[in-house]
């Protein structure tokens, strides 16, 4: 598993300043499920990620992969697999060459070699230079590194990020399997529509620090709230009368927003009263909406005006 305590980075920001990229964070990435780490541009997911590689030193506060920092790792390929950029390859090697180097150089038999290619089926391309390859193709290539090592631990940062539809299914299909073998799965993401189809668990951070560490169905009904839209022509009246039940009524534009009783039951009520109703929908907020309004304050760049973000 991976655990940290108290991680944080600083970088420095010019004139003496620093700028907190983590901030003080505690987690625990428990193995057999996919874990997704999820929050804006720039929450931090990132150097979290290269600080559990080692790549960047924690200004304070520890992180460990199975109970040890990751630099203590005799056979760190063995220990954990990581893509972190799948462009950092060699682009006049061939795919074979690529992922035999690797091997060569972190003591693991070149038969590997064959068996991660077939893992990720990239077999049939393998002579071909790696420059050549699609983005999805060196998403595959990338992924094939990690998993040279066999580790039980799998860090995959933005792995779907420029994917088509077939190779999105491919990586999630993927992360399942290494899940269902007893792996710790850590993915990171900007998109909640990705995560909510492919973790198990939910690590969200948004200006490098957690906001929320629970299931995927936690994340659910805890922030995917639902309302039942009515529109009527004697709009006032159906709120004072949905209201005065104790239901929490909110007027928008021309409809009411009712929570509290199902779209039946406000129908039966309304007609019991007399009055009419031109609509009356379940409409169930989008996980994508939920993550937003809980990220809404740690998003770096907000767009100026609406319109801009469009
Ligand atoms: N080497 C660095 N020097 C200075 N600041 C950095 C460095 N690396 C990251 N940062 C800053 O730290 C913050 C977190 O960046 P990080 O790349 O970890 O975020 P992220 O969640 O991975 O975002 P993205 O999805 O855009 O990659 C950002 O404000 C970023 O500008």
């Amino acid at each position: 598993m991976i655990r940290a305590h108290a991680l944080t980075k600083r970088f420095p920001a010019g004139k003496g300043e620093t700028r907190t990229a983590v901030d003080a964070i505690d987690f625990v990435v428990e193995p057999g499920r996919v874990t997704g780490f999820l929050g804006p541009n720039g929450a931090g997911k990132s150097t979290t990620m290269r600080m559990i590689l080692g790549l960047d030193a924690p200004t304070s506060g520890t992180v460990s992969v199975n109970g040890h920092r990751y630099a203590d790792s005799p056979a760190p390929l063995r220990e954990i697999g990581a893509l972190l950029d799948a462009h950092a390859i060699h682009p006049g090697r061939s795919a074979r060459d690529h992922l035999r180097w690797l091997a060569a150089s972190n003591g693991i038999p070149t038969t590997r070699v064959g068996e991660v290619l077939d893992l990720v089926g990239l077999e049939s391309v393998a002579g071909q230079r790696a420059g050549r390859f699609s983005l999805g193709m060196g998403q595959r290539l990338g992924i094939a590194a990690a998993m040279l090592g066999d580790p039980p631990v799998v860090v995959l940062d933005e792995p779907v990020n420029g994917l088509d539809p077939e190779g999105i299914r491919w990586v999630r299909t993927f992360a399942r399997q290494l899940a269902d073998e007893g792996r710790t799965v850590f993915i990171s993401s900007h998109l909640m529509s990705e995560m909510a189809l492919m973790a198990d668990h939910l690590l969200v951070i948004g200006r490098g620090q957690i906001l929320a560490d629970c299931s995927m169905t936690e994340f659910m009904s805890d922030h995917a709230t639902s309302y039942v839209r009515v529109k009527a022509p004697a709009l006032g009246d159906a709120a004072t009368l949905l209201g005065g039940r104790g239901l929490d009524v909110s007027r928008v534009d021309d409809e009411i927003r009712v929570v509290g009783l199902d779209a039946a039951a406000i129908g039966d009520t309304l007609f019991r009263h007399g009055l009419a109703v031109h609509e009356l929908t379940l409409v169930r907020s989008s996980l994508e909406d939920a993550f937003m309004t809980l990220t809404a304050d740690s998003v770096e760049y907000h767009a100026m005006t609406e319109g801009a973000a469009r």
